[in-house]
């Protein structure tokens, strides 16, 4: 299980690095084997932080993470049990090399002993778990396949690795067409049947509330309310969350902005990264956290 408590990140902007932005703030969840979560916020929210900070690829300024109770170092032996897969596949892929050469880095690093035909049959059936037809796509130059295709090829790469436990899949269908989307989107609930833990960043609501168990709500880098799906969306507590579920366009309807909130009942939760915990498996912040905070 990943376990994120109380994650901090905090950036230095500004002239001279003056200034800082808290882009996380005290988030608390977990990811479990054979669960989908998804992190589901607009745009500066401050997923990809979250998803990076998973991934090592940007450092932690406070709280912990630990994976099965143990921290997390970012190294070889990490990436072999969390693996990260991104909203853009052409940019993993170098346009000069043969697609299929990500397989043979994982090969060098992780499996060198294997024999180039154990190799092969191993790459192909990884293909093969994608939905993938191994004679279709490998072999092929990056240019040669689509967006979906590139994108299966880095989930089949995460499978190579003996091990893994957790994929972070950060916005990975948001350039995909609806049909692709729905196809990757089943194969995330393919892999949770396997027993990994999938989490899914993304800014699509409807999307993100397909497959998870449970979804986590964040804004401004804080979470407004998580817990089991079917309770956060079926019982939104938090008006972000309720604004979400209203802000689905439909035709003759006017777009109107979340409406300020002029009391909680909830006053107080959150203010130190504990949310309330309304009912079992569903936590709500205060919908007037600055002013809980004395800001
Ligand atoms: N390297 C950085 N330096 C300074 N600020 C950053 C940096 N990376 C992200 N931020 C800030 O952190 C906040 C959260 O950004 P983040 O990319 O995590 O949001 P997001 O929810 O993933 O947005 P999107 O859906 O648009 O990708 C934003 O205010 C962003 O400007």
């Amino acid at each position: 299980m990943l376990t994120l408590d109380r994650v901090t990140k905090t950036f230095r902007t500004g002239t001279f690095s003056g200034s800082t932005t808290t882009a996380v703030d005290r988030v608390s969840f977990s990811v479990d084997r054979g669960e989908v979560v998804t992190l589901l916020g607009e745009s500066g929210s401050g997923k990809s932080t979250l998803g990076r900070m998973i991934l090592g690829l940007t450092s932690v300024s406070g709280g912990s993470l630990t994976l099965n109770g143990e921290p997390v170092r970012p190294a070889k032996e990490y990436y072999r049990r969390v693996q990260g897969v991104f909203q853009d596949p052409f940019s993993c892929f170098n346009p000069v090399f043969k697609a299929d050469r990500i397989f043979a880095l994982v090969k060098d690093a992780y499996h060198p002993r294997v024999s180039a035909a154990d190799w092969r049959a191993r790459v192909e059936g990884a293909v093969r778990d994608v939905r993938l037809d191994p004679a279709q796509v490998l072999g092929k130059y990056p240019h040669q396949l689509s967006g979906g295709q590139l994108q299966r090829l880095l989930i089949a790469r995460a499978l190579l690795l003996d091990g893994l436990e957790i994929l972070v899949a950060d916005e990975i269908t948001s350039m995909l067409d609806a049909s692709t989307r729905i196809d990757v989107l089943n194969l995330l609930g393919d892999l949770r049947e396997r027993g990994l833990g999938v989490l899914y960043i993304t800014h699509d609501l409807s999307l993100g509330t397909y497959l998870a168990e449970s979804t986590v709500v964040l804004r401004n880098g804080r979470i407004a309310e998580r817990g089991a799906t079917g309770k956060v969306f079926g019982n939104p507590l938090h008006p972000y969350t309720r604004h979400l579920l209203a802000a689905v366009p439909r035709l003759g309807v006017d777009w109107v902005d979340a409406e300020p909130v002029e009391s909680c009942v909830f006053h107080g939760a959150g203010a130190d990264g504990d949310l309330y915990e309304a009912e079992p498996d569903h936590f709500v912040a205060c919908a007037r956290l600055p002013e809980c905070e004395g800001r």
